[in-house]
């Protein structure tokens, strides 16, 4: 409903802490490394929808699938814009990111790319024996591992596939391999990149310090930034070079951005494969990663969920031959035991920001339009852990998907670990795979326990905050091939 925006509207907020002047609310949430944490026991008091003020910014979180609901269903279009933190305007960014581009042209281009070129079910299921060939890698490491008796780091080496699952689909080739360090490097800066971009910075709350960058942000993107610009530029420039030399065309997004056309200059359209490239290697790698290795966590700890787990996978798959992903439709335990990990540990606990692109009211308060000092965060992690959704909230019980029908694709509001709406994650149909089929194999062909000094001490589940949720800690497991597998 867009109407005439009223100054005294413009003040009529949802509820929250009372605000001190110039720092208004920083100081009580401000320093938290746990806003999500932060913002859910807020949510107790001041309700499902309360507003902060963050210096000059003001903040609006939601935290209950209901507002969830109104958000997508009523005010898609118009809440669809990106309040872009200042990370994401370093060496501009933002300006052909997918992911941090208001719902203009320039972005429907890139997203329709992504779901029409790389994303469609003809292109991953063209991908197929590439994911199966790369985590039967991840599978000979761990092996290996099993044969030496040592324990495996689960997050790097889900990493390492997952990095490679991409660079193949992006550029036909493998960025690294399990017997060289270059994927923990890479692993490194996707890392400190979503903890820099997700950090509460000094120059997001008072934009007029920008350019004194007090915590050093801008500075330690600038050096990530060279780093992936790099490791792109290498793959465009040898394309280019081999196109010109007459090679065979290799028909993956690179060869389809090559052909495309973004911006007037060269120089521009170089900008948009940067930033295109970075937007799926930054939201692909993480996100997937985490999620395999709190999965793995949470097994580790209900060792009757893990047994249902393996039984299942023995009885649909058996033990001659491989996983596959076909298999994935007929492992229901195994898709509630994912759908279960993503309720928890959501791998992006707040929705992207949000900025209003045209005056909305809002569950009854006025949201005007562009605001650049307004934000609307929505915390899928507190929907996640919401009691009066979910009995039993902190208990990892993934029967709860058994009893009830309820999917992650953006419909069932109480579970939108991908959004929801037009800027629903456009990686999903990719994520699910991989995820699956990791997850599925290293059950499927290894029983797994703690390392004696973890199972003496409790396995540390602390969480990391960034733009996405990571252990604090890399889970270290141990393998033991299960008895009776005999894959030819
Ligand atoms: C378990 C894995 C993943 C999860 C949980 C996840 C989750 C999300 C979430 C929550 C968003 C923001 C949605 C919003 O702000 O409303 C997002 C955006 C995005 N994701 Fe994913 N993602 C995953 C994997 C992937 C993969 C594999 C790719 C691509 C290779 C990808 C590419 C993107 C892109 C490009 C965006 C920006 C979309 C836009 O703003 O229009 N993601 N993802």
């Amino acid at each position: 409903q867009k109407r005439k925006t009223k100054k005294a509207d413009l003040y009529k907020l949802p509820p929250g802490p009372k605000p001190f002047p110039i720092v208004g609310n920083l100081l009580q949430v401000g320093p938290t490394s746990h806003p999500h944490i932060t913002f859910t026991s807020l949510s107790k008091t001041y309700g499902p929808i309360f507003s902060l003020q963050l210096g000059q910014v003001t903040t609006i979180v939601i935290s209950s699938q209901e507002y969830a609901k109104q958000l997508f269903q009523n005010h898609d279009l118009a809440l669809a814009g990106r309040h872009e933190p200042d990370a994401t305007r370093v060496e501009a960014y933002h300006e052909w990111s997918i992911a941090w581009l208001p719902p203009g042209p320039r972005w429907q281009t890139l997203r329709r790319i992504c779901t029409t070129e790389l994303f469609t079910t003809q292109r991953l299921d063209s991908y197929v024996s590439v994911r199966k060939q790369k985590v039967q890698e991840l599978l000979n490491f761990i092996s290996k591992s099993a044969k030496e008796g040592t324990s495996v780091e689960i997050g790097p080496a889900a990493f390492t596939t997952t990095l490679n699952l991409l660079s193949r689909t992006i550029f036909s080739t493998d960025f690294t391999s399990f017997d060289s360090d270059s994927s923990q490097d890479f692993k490194k800066i996707v890392e400190e990149l979503m903890v820099a971009g997700g950090s509460p910075n000094v120059s997001d709350f008072f934009p007029v310090l920008t350019s004194l960058d007090l915590q050093g942000i801008r500075r330690k993107l600038k050096r990530h930034n060279k780093f992936f610009r790099h490791v792109f530029d290498e793959q465009i420039d040898c394309r280019i070079k081999n196109r010109k030399e007459g090679s065979i065309a290799c028909n993956d997004l690179l060869d389809v951005l090559l052909d495309s056309q973004f911006g007037a200059k060269e120089q521009e359209h170089r900008q948009a494969l940067i930033s295109v490239f970075g937007d799926l290697f930054i939201a692909g790698t993480e996100t997937s990663t985490n999620t395999v290795e709190w999965a793995m966590a949470e097994l580790l700890q209900n060792p009757v969920t893990m047994a249902k787990l393996h039984d299942e996978l023995a009885s649909v798959i058996g033990l001659e031959r491989e996983m596959e992903e076909s298999d994935i439709s007929r492992l229901p335990y195994l898709q509630a035991v994912v759908k279960e990990t993503l309720r928890l540990h959501p791998p992006v606990p707040f929705l992207l920001p949000r900025r209003a692109q045209e005056t909305v009211e809002f569950g009854g308060y006025l949201i005007p339009e562009g605001a650049k000092y307004i934000q609307l965060l929505v915390n899928v992690w507190a929907i996640g852990r919401d009691e009066t959704t979910w009995p039993d909230p902190l208990k990892f019980r993934p029967e709860r998907f058994m009893e009830r029908d309820i999917d992650f694709k953006g419909r069932d509001f109480e579970l939108i670990p991908f959004g929801a709406g037009r800027r629903i994650c456009p990686g999903m149909s990719l994520a699910y795979r991989m995820v699956h089929l990791m997850l599925g194999s290293l059950l499927h062909q290894f029983e797994w326990k703690m390392p004696e000094e973890v199972a003496k001490n409790g396995l540390d589940m602390s969480e990391k905050f960034g733009v996405t949720l990571a252990m604090a800690r890399h889970l270290k497991a141990i393998a033991i091939p299960i008895p009776g597998l005999y894959i030819k």
